[in-house]
């Protein structure tokens, strides 16, 4: 997952980083042997939406694959003939109305699972720790831990030594390797963004916390872990419908390399951080896509004088507020802010989640300690 900037997409730098929630994926090849008895099937189990959609294989081949699969070595664009016959196929499924959105995740799974592995009989399973649609990069983490999962049974990425469920298992897949689970999870993403950067994809599959623009990566050391507080707005938004432009990042990349460099003091870093948050969260709002909710997290992250901001594309979604080092040694002033946070207007009633309370975030990426509350029950 991620927390990501509305600019990178149209070419301006923006900084990532990762955290550790994760979207999980299992497949499993079915014999082909059903094929021919006409019985075989393609079905995804999106376990957190208690929902189970399936394909049979035949059906599959007569709408998608008019040519054939052209090997899974390079990642290829959804062409718009392709785009149209994935429309098709998902008309002849219901889709409950209150999920009509599960359909761009659905065409990205059609499309990667197709292209890499044609229409072979499989089960695959999905579940993840990521909100969906709250500027998380929760469709990044669907399309990387899919496309991995594809490669790898399709013989083209060697996961040395397994994946195991936390996602350690990752560190172990080549570079190349991962270099080839990013392209295909991009091909993903445009189908459910439109346009995207790339920079939620590639901060998925490699983790850590990344300067990108126009495609390339830098990775970003900081030696001082900036403590940050995510929280869930519950309002649901479309990416799509809101990518728009700034640039502040490119400050706040050279913040955090700057101290890892040299000697500065944490507070005036946090200090300054404070400072760009909040001018981002000016020129985001100026644009139109903050939303009331986002307004009420800030106004009481405001009372105790901490800074916040929305991520990934806004308009709902997911809030950051930066845990500045003289909080966390004042345990009764946070202790305060947090339960004034959950009796806040929003968090009614008043039910939090510690999804990620300081575990294994500082050794995973340098980022530190980090808290992901939900708000709503
Ligand atoms: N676990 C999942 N199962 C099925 N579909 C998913 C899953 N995760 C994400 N998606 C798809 O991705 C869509 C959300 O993508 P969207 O880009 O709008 O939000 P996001 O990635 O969470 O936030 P942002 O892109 O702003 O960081 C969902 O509507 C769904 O179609
Ligand atoms: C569209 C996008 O900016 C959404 C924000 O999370 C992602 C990207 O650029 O890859
Ligand atoms: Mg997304």
């Amino acid at each position: 997952m991620e927390v990501c900037e509305h600019a990178v997409v149209h070419g301006s730098t923006a900084v990532a980083a990762a955290i550790d929630l994760y979207t999980r994926c299992s497949l499993r090849l079915l014999p082909r042997a059903d094929d021919e008895a006409g019985a075989a099937v393609l079905e995804l189990d999106l376990r957190d939406h208690g929902l189970t959609f399936s394909w049979p294989c035949a059906r599959l081949h007569e709408a998608l694959l008019t040519e054939e699969v052209a090997g899974a070595q390079e990642a290829r664009p959804c062409s718009p003939d392709r785009m149209a016959s994935i429309a098709r196929l998902l008309e002849e499924h219901e889709i409950p109305g209150a999920k009509v959105w599960l359909s761009a995740g659905l065409s990205a799974f059609l499309f990667l699972y197709t292209s890499i592995l044609g229409c072979r009989p499989g089960k695959v399973t999905v579940s993840s720790d990521l909100p969906m649609g709250s500027g998380l990069g929760s469709s990044a983490a669907f399309c990387v831990s899919m496309s991995g999962a594809l490669l790898t049974a399709a013989g083209m990425v060697a996961a040395v030594g397994g994946i195991s469920s936390k996602g350690t298992g990752w560190e172990l897949v080549g570079k190349d390797d991962l270099e080839l689970v990013n392209q295909w999870a991009f091909q993903g993403e445009k189908i459910i963004h439109g346009k995207p950067s790339g920079i939620d994809n590639t901060v998925s599959t490699f983790g850590s916390m990344i300067k990108f623009k126009k495609g390339e990566l830098t990775n970003l050391k900081s030696r001082n872990p900036i403590k940050m507080l995510i929280t869930d707005t519950r309002v649901g938004r479309n990416t799509k419908a809101l990518v728009a432009v700034n640039s502040i990042s490119e400050e706040v990349s050279s913040l955090v390399e700057l101290a890892a460099n040299e000697e500065i003091a944490i507070t005036s870093k946090e200090e300054k951080l404070a400072e760009l948050m909040e001018m981002n969260q000016g020129l985001l709002q100026c644009m139109g896509v903050s939303h009331s909710s986002i307004e009420t997290v800030l106004r009481t992250t405001l009372k105790f004088n901490l800074v916040s901001k929305l991520t990934g594309a806004g308009g709902g979604g997911c809030v950051l507020i930066l845990i500045p080092t003289r909080i966390l040694f004042m345990p009764n002033i946070l202790q305060t802010f947090l339960h004034d946070f959950f009796y806040c207007e929003n968090a009614k009633p008043p039910i939090y989640d510690f999804i990620s309370n300081n575990s294994t975030f500082d050794n995973f990426y340098s980022f530190g300690h980090l808290v992901v509350l939900n708000l709503a029950s």
